[in-house]
């Protein structure tokens, strides 16, 4: 595979603080490319400068092998964390707009169809529910039909339906070999949309790869749960198992062992839980802290 994008220590100051710490990464064409990191890492400011819109202090950006130029703006989609719709506009009025504003643009019966805006083309921009809008601004990063698609922080604020709905969406566009580059702080919606991601933390990458790659180089153990009310203090004590409320937590290296122990002690198995580590228990272990804090 072909790399779309390379960022090459990329870095970006403000004064003394570095927002961006001298971070490499490169994105292959048609995946999806995911940025993580939990407030204030550096994701926003990383992929601005990606785009052309914020200037780096040092380093370089290319795509297609070559240092970025101003013309890059045609062949990228952008879905901004906040956009301002323009009042009194409908949703289809919208489109029109932004179709004014580029050289080449998609189809709208097509567009219309892929980000499913047909039950409110023709309701006023105010009105649009959570999911309704983000759906709309899906459609103006792709009304220029371009190659690669960034999108910041997409589903922030939508329900989970919603969410659900938008990730559809997303897998559709993968289909059509599009490249998209994702920041999120969800890692549910990294394991199940991102092909490839980059952690970040404090402006630099902690982590890169595959995510199911990740967690098996990080984590050998599944977390078995039990409600703490099954086991007697003595044995907690016993086998050094973790409390966390009213739940014990067993890290397990070989289930089967595992359940074969518990039930030689005699604890009941009502409840019991079994979970597979996922990037949120990665981002804990490599940094200490988890990724909503
Ligand atoms: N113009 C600026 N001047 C000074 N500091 C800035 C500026 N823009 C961003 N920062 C700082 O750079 C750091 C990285 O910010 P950035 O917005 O890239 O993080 P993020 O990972 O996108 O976070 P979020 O998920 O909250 O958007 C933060 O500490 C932020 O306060």
């Amino acid at each position: 595979m072909s790399a779309v994008i390379e960022v090459i220590n990329l870095v970006k100051r403000y004064h003394e603080f570095s927002a961006v710490d001298d971070i490499s990464f490169s994105i292959d064409k048609g995946i999806c490319f995911g940025i993580l990191g939990p407030n204030g890492a550096g994701k926003t400011t990383t992929i601005e400068i990606m785009e052309g819109i914020l200037k780096p202090s040092s380093g370089q950006i290319n795509y297609y092998g070559q240092p970025m130029k101003s013309e890059v703006a045609q062949q990228i989609g952008i879905q901004f964390q906040h956009t301002a719709l323009q009042d009194f506009l409908t949703v289809k009025e919208t489109l029109n707009l932004f179709t004014s504003f580029y050289q080449h643009t998609v189809d709208h019966a097509q567009l219309i169809e892929l980000c499913d805006l047909g039950e409110f083309l023709n309701k006023d921009n105010r009105l649009l529910s959570g999911g309704q809008r983000q759906r709309l601004l899906l459609a103006l990063a792709l009304i220029n039909d371009p190659e690669i698609i960034y999108l910041d922080e997409p589903t922030t604020g939508l329900d989970p339906q919603a969410r659900r709905n938008f990730w559809q969406l997303i897998e559709n566009i993968k289909k059509r070999d599009k490249t998209v580059i994702l920041t999120t702080h969800y890692m549910d919606e990294a394991e199940r949309l991102c092909d490839d991601v980059v952690v970040m933390d404090r402006g630099k990458i902690i982590e890169a790869g595959r995510p199911h790659q990740l967690l098996d180089k990080h984590f050998k153990e599944v977390f078995i749960y039990l409600p703490s009310a099954n086991i007697k203090p003595e044995l907690i004590q016993k086998y050094q198992w973790q409390v966390n409320g009213d739940r014990v937590e067993i890290n397990s290296k070989n289930i089967e062992h595992s359940l074969a122990l518990l039930m030689k002690e005699q604890i009941s198995l009502e409840g019991l839980h079994v979970k597979s580590a996922n990037l949120d228990d990665l981002f804990l272990k490599l940094t200490g802290h988890s990724l909503r804090e």
